[in-house]
């Protein structure tokens, strides 16, 4: 199966925007490695032109509407999304001749409303309210695309082309890069559609071999919906991180449901804290769901023992997110700049 999304005649030559998403390096994170025995591996998801890993569903859902006829010539293409995704859409509707309208919860940094309109999307930033009400930012989304011609809703949430971009792409270029050698895969979810499409495709590729564990933030439902086998599930709680966090068993998440092999909670003071260390001891600079899923990897590399190798996805970087992470009040305001240990207090730069 090719990892490659669009491949020219010429080797090393993309085309275009949708050509450049894919192939991203996994980078060994040095101390975390040592610390842990284990390799730990980090797929660079922010190298992707639009900047993070839903690049490569936004793609999906777009040719998928392309080819089943829902979207067409100089059409509109509607969705609700936390930022990620509205962005690697607005680049493709761009690319390709639509129109993108986005729906986001006015809850989310405001770098990603404002690059949307940079791109030209329009955007509706809206009340954050739970999926179960109607004015949630994705039936407000879907609302919108019925009410106009030639519109397609993309629903990534729902919509299996999304984890499939993963299945043909992010999980063989996992296989791929580690000569089939990976023992472990973890990351957060938002619609799942990363964690589902890369553990189906790991899971059949190693005969079930390779162990995947779902992680989560405060506040999503995942954790302990597999837990208590959905008998007690509690969304309680809010998390710093964007783009992560679930209410409900979405589609995508469906469909791999019982291939998860474990969960994992991850708190928001070790989420922040791995930020700034990665920062500091790699000179890596991330947002919030990806420091989570590498604290998840350590997690699962203590669950698995030394020897093993463990992938995770840095879905994006932090420069979104930089006047949140990097300021005192808004630290604060989360009950987290208590939690920052002190050698890394130096990057709270920003009042
Ligand atoms: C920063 C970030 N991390 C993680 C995710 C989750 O990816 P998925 O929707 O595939 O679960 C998203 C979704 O866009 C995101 O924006
Ligand atoms: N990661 C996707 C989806 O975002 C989420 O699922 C965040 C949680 C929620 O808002 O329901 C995106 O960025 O669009």
């Amino acid at each position: 199966m090719s990892s490659r999304i669009l491949q020219t005649k010429f080797p090393g030559v993309v085309d275009g925007f949708i050509g450049a998403i894919g192939r991203t390096p996994l980078i060994r994170l040095e101390s975390l490695s040592k610390e842990t025995g284990c390799n730990i591996l980090a797929k660079a998801e922010f190298q992707n032109p639009g900047g993070s890993v839903k690049d490569r569903a936004a793609y999906y859902v777009v040719r998928n509407a392309e080819m089943n006829g829902t979207l067409r010539r100089g059409g509109t293409v509607v969705e609700g999304t936390a930022g990620n995704t509205g962005i690697g859409l607005a680049h493709i509707a761009r690319a390709r001749g639509y129109r993108c309208v986005i729906y986001m919860p006015n809850t989310q940094s405001q770098n990603k409303i404002d690059t949307l309109r940079y791109l030209g999307a329009e955007v509706f930033p809206v009340p954050a309210v739970a999926y179960t009400n109607p004015e949630n930012y994705n039936h407000q989304a879907r609302r919108h695309a019925e009410s106009i011609p030639n519109a397609v809703w993309t629903d990534q949430f729902d919509n299996v082309a999304n984890l499939q971009s993963h299945y043909e792409t992010t999980g063989p270029e996992i296989w791929e890069q580690t000569g089939g050698k990976v023992d472990g895969f973890t990351c957060s979810t938002g619609t799942g559609g990363t964690f589902a499409g890369i553990t189906k495709f790991l899971k059949e590729k190693s005969e079930g071999r390779v162990s995947s564990f779902v992680a989560d933030p405060p506040g999503s439902v995942l954790y302990s919906h597999f837990k208590t086998k959905g008998e007690k599930p509690d969304n309680s709680g809010s998390s710093f991180t964007e783009g992560i966090g679930q209410g409900r068993i979405t589609g995508n998440m469906q469909s791999t449901y019982g291939l998860i092999d474990d969960a994992l909670r991850i708190p928001d003071e070790l989420s922040i804290n791995m930020l700034y260390r990665l920062l500091d001891e790699e000179g890596i600079f991330l947002g919030g769901s990806s420091t989570l899923n590498v604290v998840a990897a350590v997690e699962m590399a203590k669950i698995l023992g030394p020897g093993k190798t463990i992938v995770t996805i840095l879905c994006d970087s932090g420069h979104k997110y930089a006047t949140r992470l990097f300021s005192r009040s808004f630290l604060e305001a989360k009950g987290l700049y208590h939690a920052i240990e002190p050698q890394y207090k130096k990057y709270i730069v920003l009042p």
